[in-house]
């Protein structure tokens, strides 16, 4: 565990006789942005679900900062500061961006909702939630409700939340997903502005962007890592190129 912030150890998942995810073992060193590909079905979506606590693990362990993590509630694990950035879902849409993120500000700091609280402490809530904003390049979007957003601000919206729990490590479940050509290159920058500040673990399929801005790749295929390593290592991985990348990486 010395130079992993997150590990995994052979953690499985299945529903019913579907081996989602069987025997993965995994490390993400501190700093680094751990990109996992892998084909439709690979079972990318489920992992990030046991790493977050949204999905119970059928066997395995997870080792988060030194701790054992396995069997933490979702609640215990971000308050650990392992966030995930929820999809376009978790946002309150007749609320201002502003206001979501500091409602997530205010749900960390742990002080109950008062309706009339005070001005210098609302001051402070709104101070931080700008600087989260500030850094998914959302500050000039600060005071527009949340519905009328385009869909890639509502990614780094969901982003700037996610920010607001003060990670140690992100987990990003395709946050390009949905977005334009203009609008993707707009949250590959964010996520680049990001990388080396926090540790993340990037599930993506645009693959521009994946090998534009990982520092490791790890590759899932039937559940199984089947490659770890540097973009160009993996790219150049043959059994990686077969089962997977085959022309789109040449
Ligand atoms: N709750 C569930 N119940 C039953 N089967 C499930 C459930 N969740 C996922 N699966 C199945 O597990 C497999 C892996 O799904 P998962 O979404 O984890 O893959 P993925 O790699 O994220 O795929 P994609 O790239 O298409 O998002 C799929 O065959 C899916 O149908």
């Amino acid at each position: 565990m010395a130079d992993a912030i997150l590990r995994l150890e052979g953690l499985r998942k299945a529903y019913g006789a579907l081996k989602v995810t069987d025997d993965v073992t995994l490390d993400v060193r501190p700093g680094e942005l751990h990109a996992i590909i892998g084909p439709n079905g690979a079972g990318k979506t489920t992992l990030i679900h046991q790493v977050s606590g949204l999905a119970a693990s059928d066997s395995g362990r997870i080792l988060f900062d030194s701790a054992d993590v396995t069997r933490l509630t979702m609640a215990q694990r971000v308050h650990r500061g392992l966030a995930r950035s929820f999809q376009i879902t978790s946002i309150l849409p007749g609320f201002s961006a502003l206001e979501n993120v500091a409602l997530a500000v205010q749900a960390r700091s742990g002080s109950s909702f008062r309706l009339f609280g005070d001005a210098s402490r609302e001051r402070g809530l709104n101070e931080e939630a700008m600087s989260y904003l500030a850094q998914v390049g959302l500050g000039h979007r600060a005071i527009i409700p949340s519905g009328q957003l385009s869909h890639g601000e509502k990614r780094g919206l969901e982003l700037a939340i996610a920010l607001a729990t003060r990670p140690m490590l992100l987990l990003l479940d395709e946050p390009l997903a949905g977005t334009g050509h203009e609008e993707s290159e707009r949250v590959v920058e964010t996520l680049r502005g990001l990388k080396g500040r926090y540790t993340i673990v990037l599930i993506e399929h645009d693959m521009n962007a994946v090998f534009s801005l990982a520092d490791r790749v790890s590759v899932l295929v039937y559940g199984r890592v089947i490659a770890t390593g540097r973009p160009d290592e993996v790219r150049a991985n043959p059994e990686v190129r077969a089962a997977y990348l085959g022309e789109e990486a040449a």
